[in-house]
């Protein structure tokens, strides 16, 4: 039996609706690139990838013309949601010649400010483990339900976590939680909690947060510029 490869899966294919960037977040300028070649430059200093492939909207043509240097791993295969794209982005590494028993790290394009060592430390937290996990921190502040903006109740927070990216799953186990999931399926884990597994939590870093409203892109700016 071969040695399983891993390989990147990278949704790239929302429109950005939250970002108020006039345009799908991923091509937003920051530190003088778009959003998106920070991720892949991360993830392309990962040695232990086999390949990283950009999951694009159909359509899209700015990827080709922004980011030539990328331009040889993309499938212009993305759907309505997320979980319709990176499933879309599965089918597309089968075809490219990824087996069942090979791993994939999914991370969306929008958290570009993620760095090789992370995505070391989640795979080799990972790479024995019979189910896979993702990157997640625990959650450190005192969690409030509204009703009409006021606050009206807090929330226990014991256990829990805000789930990050990269999430590493055999392809095989993704595909077929992904084709099963019921209901809103907002990141990997929860198909694969779906199937009754528990995938790990690694401890990530904050840094590795998520760019979705307006005021991230100019912390996220910030950061980038002050990094060796
Ligand atoms: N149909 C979709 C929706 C999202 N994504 C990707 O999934 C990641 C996380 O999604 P999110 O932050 O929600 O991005 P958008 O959908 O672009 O933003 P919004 O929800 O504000 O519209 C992003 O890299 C985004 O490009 C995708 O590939 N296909
Ligand atoms: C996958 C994810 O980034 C984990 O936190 C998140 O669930 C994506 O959510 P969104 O609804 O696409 O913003």
């Amino acid at each position: 039996m071969p040695e399983p490869r891993l390989y990147a899966l990278v949704p790239c294919a929302g429109v950005g609706t939250r970002a108020g960037q006039g345009g799908p977040k991923q091509y937003a300028r920051l530190a003088g690139r778009p959003l998106v070649a920070h991720t892949l430059e991360a993830l392309h200093r990962i040695p232990e990838l086999a390949g990283v492939l950009v999951v694009l909207a159909p359509g899209d043509d700015r990827f080709a013309a922004e980011l030539p240097q990328y331009a040889g791993w993309v499938a212009h295969v993305g759907g309505d949601t997320r979980a319709a794209s990176v499933a879309a982005g599965l089918e597309e590494l089968v075809r490219r010649g990824a087996r069942a028993e090979d791993w994939v790290l999914v991370h969306d394009a929008a958290r570009c400010l993620v760095q090789p060592e992370w995505v070391q430390t989640l795979i080799a937290a990972c790479r024995d483990d019979e189910v896979g996990g993702l990157l997640a921190l625990p959650l450190a502040d005192t969690l409030k339900e509204d009703v009409a903006g006021r606050s009206a109740v807090t929330l226990e927070r014991r256990g829990k976590w805000q789930a990050q990216t990269p999430q590493m799953f055999r392809l095989g186990l993704l595909r077929r939680a992904l084709t099963q999931a019921r209901g809103e399926v907002t990141d990997e884990a929860s198909a694969v909690e779906q199937l009754g597994l528990r995938p790990r939590l690694v401890p990530g870093s904050l840094e590795n947060f998520k760019l979705t409203y307006p005021q991230d892109f100019e912390l996220a700016e910030r950061l980038l510029r002050s990094r060796p």
